[in-house]
């Protein structure tokens, strides 16, 4: 899969294409049901299949502090597209030039110009353009004018009910993997580098990998059942992602995960840890005893959740 990053890195190869527009966040099962049929459209046409988005996305960029975390960073959502057969990202920069794009310039511009689309993919409910004033109305008298086509993807709905990152948002806060993992058709995973902490860990009869969060919120926190991708294969564990407010922190989230019976140096390695069940939230404890107490009736919980189970 080929990024091209903002429009001015477009080449005349890059033109006729067929292209659908959106955040992406998470690549949910909506999400893949429109990529599924770019592909269909894409192999039609025989041009290459283009998704266009936007980073920071655009709620980022209009509410920095409010906009709710992210299900997956941009280079997490990269490899999601490219395991979904998307053949290019059209990645622009959402900044005061994009925001100020009429809808009549941005197809103009990024549709026409930019990608000369052939065939367009939203869904439904999309809308585009400064204060969000184009819609698929709009689209479709474009795409007459200007000889493209545009389709409104199906609704996919998970128990009478639309599938959405703010969707999968809400089920991950409120501890329901098993939705989550509906709407997304994998666990929810978080991605990260392993860095060196505290080294309470030892202390605490749980050394951990301290998984780098580079956004300071995550969509979760609390004590999880987890399991880490070591070496192609998934290691059960435990983890605690919070601000870890029995220990001295600096406010930031951490993720910390304990991987059961694990010996090996994870530092420096990237780290694929997928969620399945929440344990509790996490805990303020008056002592570190008190802490390591609770860390090892969680380890006792996790080691009877993972007896005998598969591991995903
Ligand atoms: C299973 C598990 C549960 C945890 N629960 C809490 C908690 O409830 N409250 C808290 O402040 N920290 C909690 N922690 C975080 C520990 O405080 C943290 O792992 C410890 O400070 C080690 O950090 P270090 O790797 O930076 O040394 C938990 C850690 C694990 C592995
Ligand atoms: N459940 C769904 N069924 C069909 N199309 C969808 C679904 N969810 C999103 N889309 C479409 O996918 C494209 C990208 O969507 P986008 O990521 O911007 O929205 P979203 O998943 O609904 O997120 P949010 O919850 O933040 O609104 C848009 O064209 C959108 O209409």
């Amino acid at each position: 899969m080929q990024l091209v990053r903002g429009l001015h890195n477009l080449r005349p190869q890059h033109r006729g294409c067929v292209a659908t527009i959106g955040n992406f966040d998470g690549v949910h099962r909506g999400h893949q049901a429109i990529l599924a049929r770019l592909r269909e459209r894409a192999a039609e046409l025989g041009v290459p299949s283009c998704v266009v988005l936007f980073e920071p996305q655009p709620r980022e960029y209009f509410d920095p502090k409010g906009a709710p975390a992210r299900l997956s960073r941009l280079r997490d959502k990269l490899a999601l597209l490219a395991a979904e057969g998307v053949d290019r990202v059209l990645c622009l920069a959402f900044n005061p030039r994009l925001r100020e794009l009429s809808a009549a310039e941005f197809v103009q511009r990024v549709l026409l110009d930019g990608l000369e689309v052939r065939h367009l993919e939203v869904g439904d409910d999309f809308r585009f353009g400064c204060d969000r004033a184009g819609d698929f109305a709009f689209l479709a008298e474009a795409a007459r004018r200007e000889g493209f086509t545009v389709e409104a993807a199906k609704t996919v709905e998970i128990d009478a009910e639309r599938v959405s990152s703010t969707r999968v948002r809400q089920a991950l806060a409120s501890g329901d993997f098993v939705l989550a993992e509906r709407m997304l058709g994998r666990p929810f995973r978080i991605v990260g580098r392993v860095l060196h902490g505290q080294k309470l860990g030892r202390q605490l009869n749980a050394p951990t990998a301290n998984v780098q969060l580079k956004r300071k919120r995550a969509p979760l926190t609390g004590v999880y059942l987890v399991s880490a991708e070591i070496d192609g294969r998934p290691w059960p564990g435990v983890a605690n992602i919070g601000v870890r407010p029995s220990v001295a922190g600096d406010g930031s989230a951490h993720l910390e995960v304990h991987l059961l019976d694990f010996a090996g140096d994870l530092y420096g390695r990237r780290l694929t840890v997928a969620f399945h069940h929440k344990l509790r939230d996490e805990q303020r404890f008056a002592s570190l005893e008190a802490l390591k107490t609770a860390i090892a009736a969680d380890i006792a919980a996790a080691r009877a959740h993972w007896h005998g189970q598969p591991l995903k």
